[in-house]
């Protein structure tokens, strides 16, 4: 049986669009990047640590497999998670204005015999955005609970001038990647 080990009801919907049956389970992770730890090393860990706090959650039972993702916004090594507030949520989307970020979403399947994992690194160019535009999208409340500040599945999009990658990816669970690491561990996606 599979299990998502996520809050993200993103990640919910696109593991319903490819048709694979699963449960939901809530676990809690630190997400803290150690000071000399590479982008996107930090998100696989994080995705990982997800996954296999699910299945300490699970009693590591035989036949369970859980899924954990996780999703940062990286700009010149440096990584952006959720914003605290609305002034954080601002900062951000002053350094992503006009310029090219990467979207790095890890998936890590986890069982008790084994694990295994994919990176998927998107690039997205932002346009150049005044202060006016910005208090306006953060005033929307969209930001919250988005690395880096917006959500390209919302209005978010408006602001989105180029996308180089994965759509799902940027939305938090990267869809083909998923498929083909679920076939590995012989889950079908419909
Ligand atoms: C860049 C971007 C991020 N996001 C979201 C995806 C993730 O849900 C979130 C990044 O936070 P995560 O820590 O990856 O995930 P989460 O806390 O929402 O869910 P959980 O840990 O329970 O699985 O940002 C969008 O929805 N749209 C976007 O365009």
């Amino acid at each position: 049986m599979l299990h998502l080990a996520s809050q993200s009801p993103r990640r919910r919907q696109l593991l319903e669009q490819i048709g694979v049956e699963f449960a939901v389970l809530d676990v809690e992770v630190v997400e803290q990047r150690a000071p000399d730890e590479a982008p996107q090393e930090y998100v696989s860990r994080v995705a990982r640590d997800k996954a296999r706090a699910g299945l300490i959650r699970l009693g590591h039972a035989d036949d369970v497999v859980v899924l954990g993702a996780d999703t940062e916004v990286v700009l010149d090594d440096e990584v952006f998670g959720k914003p605290q507030d609305a002034d954080a949520a601002a900062a951000m989307l002053r350094r992503l204005s006009g310029r090219t970020h990467a979207v790095v979403s890890a998936i890590w399947l986890v069982g008790t015999a084994r694990e295994q994992c994919e990176v998927c690194v998107s690039q997205v160019r932002f346009a150049t955005l005044d202060e006016s535009t910005i208090a306006a999208y953060v005033a929307t409340g969209e930001p919250f609970g988005k690395a880096g500040a917006y959500a390209i599945q919302g209005r978010g999009a408006m602001l989105v001038e180029h996308l180089q990658g994965s759509y799902s990816g940027v939305m938090g669970l990267p869809v083909f990647e998923t498929a083909r690491l679920l076939r590995g561990f012989g889950i079908a996606p419909g």
